[in-house]
């Protein structure tokens, strides 16, 4: 029996290991971490993070061939195939700090691989990592190979969150980098072979290791980038009077461009765009390709533009002050139908909004009170660290922050509305009675276009929504970023 281990029951190990699992009956699944809670969790009835379709998946097969255990080194020695899928964050200090990626959790992994190995494995980088990093992987596996030979492949993973079991039962491409040598080609082989379970034959791409590993940056890279070009268009939208989503819609029909992934918003979120676009700079700077290096880094630089507009777009609406003002914040996941909150804008929205002395009543069906106030008490970065190595608990402004598990909740008594987060749910409220619970001017900033803006401004709303012809309240009250 094929065994395999992954280390790192994180987002991507997880949901990745346990459709592995579903999909290749005879191939035996251990999902290994240094997160004792993390581990416990995902052998309850309450797994660490919430993904449509996950729970069932994971149930089929927990304990038959999938197993979640801390016991790292025991299932690390056992396999053929060692998945490394832990935390690849950006580097806070040092050389490269606020750009490169940290690889210090990939080389602990790297250096226990050769340590507790007694037998010949494949070693598959799951985690994004910086091109070349294989080389480096290859060189710490080796430095005390004891008779024992590694072979290691770059195989990134393209899951979304929110769609992972969706994109991993049909990916649209699987993609697998090794070395062009015979060890190299076979290693390439047995991996395919694996997904070959349930991915057609002509989606399971194999290129040689640069090339997979850079594909991961620029694949992101790429993403980033429209929703940063639609989100630039979005200004422009506002300054004009055209209106984002016919302009979208209009761009998209042309198949050279494609429709999807172009909903302008607050700005994009998720643990991996950012730090995968500095990344990608750093390397880029450290080739000596500083042009190229900036035209990436502008990406960045209008995410931040797009989260600061709105926040100013708030405060200069609410006659340029929110000091002492209730906002109801709906939403603080970085998007619909997951509970993750890694660089959600709605961090930076309620960090401005907080700056200018606004009290916040939050609300998001998934994610809770203990994770949002550490969340507004976070420095940039410390959260992409195992959980035991984040600050135990940072102190966030509680007099001026609420959390509360219901919409409605959160709108009582509000003087405007900021939607963070696309949930369905914030498309169906009754407006009118939210309208009827609210203090008066009562104003709504649409950060996701979720909400009929006609239908809001006939109740009586004033209403912001991004990339959309503004209110007559708004138009002689220009928000500058
Ligand atoms: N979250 C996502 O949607 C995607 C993430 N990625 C990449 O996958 C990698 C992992 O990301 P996530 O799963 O989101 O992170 P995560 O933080 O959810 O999971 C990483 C896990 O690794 C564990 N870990 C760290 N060092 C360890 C060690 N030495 N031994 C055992 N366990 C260790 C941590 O405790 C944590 O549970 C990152 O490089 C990320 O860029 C790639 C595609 C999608
Ligand atoms: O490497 C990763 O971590 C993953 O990053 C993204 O996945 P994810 O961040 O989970 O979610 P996305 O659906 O890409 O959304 C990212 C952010 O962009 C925003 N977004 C997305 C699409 C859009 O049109 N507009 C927009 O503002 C979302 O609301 C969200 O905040 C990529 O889509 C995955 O392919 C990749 O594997």
């Amino acid at each position: 029996m094929v065994k395999i281990c992954c280390i790192g029951a994180g987002y991507v190990g997880g949901p990745t290991m346990a459709v592995i699992a579903l999909k290749c009956p005879e191939i035996e699944v251990a999902v290994v971490d240094i997160s004792t809670p993390r581990i416990s969790a995902w052998n309850s009835d309450h797994l660490p993070i919430y993904e449509p379709g996950l729970d069932d998946v994971v149930k089929q097969c927990r304990g038959k061939n999938l197993f979640f255990s801390t016991d790292v080194e025991k299932h690390v020695a056992e396999a053929d195939i060692v998945f490394v899928s832990v935390n690849t964050p950006t580097k806070t200090q040092g050389l490269g700090a606020g750009k490169a990626a940290d690889l210090t959790y990939w080389e602990s992994a790297a250096r226990m691989i050769a340590d507790v190995s007694k037998s010949d494995k494949i070693v598959v980088e799951k985690s994004t990592v910086p091109v070349k990093t294989a080389e480096a992987i290859e060189r710490i596996l080796t430095h005390n190979r004891k008779g024992i030979n590694f072979t290691i492949l770059s195989n990134p993973e393209f899951l979304a969150e929110g769609t992972a079991i969706a994109d991993l039962f049909k990916p649209d491409r699987v993609l697998i980098g090794g070395r062009e040598t015979p060890e190299g080609q076979k290693a390439i082989h047995a991996l395919r072979d694996v997904y070959a379970h349930w991915v057609p034959v002509d989606r399971i791409l194999c290129t040689n290791l640069w090339s997979a590993e850079l594909s991961k940056l620029a694949a992101n890279a790429f993403l980033a980038q429209r929703i940063s070009s639609v989100n630039a268009m979005s200004a422009l939208c506002e300054a004009t009077g055209a209106d984002v989503s016919q302009v979208s819609h209009s761009i998209g029909t042309d198949s050279r461009i494609g429709p999807k992934f172009l909903n302008a918003s607050v700005g994009f979120g998720g643990s991996c765009f950012q730090k995968d676009i500095l990344n990608l700079v750093y390397i880029c700077e450290c080739n000596g390709l500083p042009e190229v290096a900036n035209y990436w880094k502008q990406v960045i630089k209008v995410n931040d533009y797009q989260k600061n507009r709105f926040v100013n777009r708030v405060v200069s609406s609410m006659f340029n002050t929110v000091s002492g003002k209730k906002i109801a914040i709906l939403g603080f996941a970085f998007k619909k139908d997951t509970g993750d909150t890694r660089e959600t804008p709605a961090i930076d929205v309620c960090k401005g909004l907080l700056g200018d002395k606004a009290k916040l009543s939050i609300y998001d069906p998934q994610v809770s009170e203990d994770q949002i106030l550490r969340d507004l008490a976070m420095k940039k970065f410390d959260w992409d660290h195992p959980a035991h190595l984040q600050p135990l608990s940072p102190t966030s402004n509680k007099q001026q922050i609420s959390v509360v598990w219901d919409a409605y909740e959160a709108i009582k008594d509000a003087h405007g509305i900021c939607i963070m987060t696309e949930w369905d749910e914030f498309k169906n409220l009754d407006y009118q009675k939210v309208y009827d619970n609210m203090q008066k001017p009562a104003f709504v900033f649409d950060g996701r276009n979720v909400v009929d803006v006609k239908k809001l401004r006939e109740i009586g709303f004033i209403v912001y929504s991004i990339g959309k012809p503004l209110d007559a309240w708004l138009k002689d009250m220009p928000a500058v970023a």
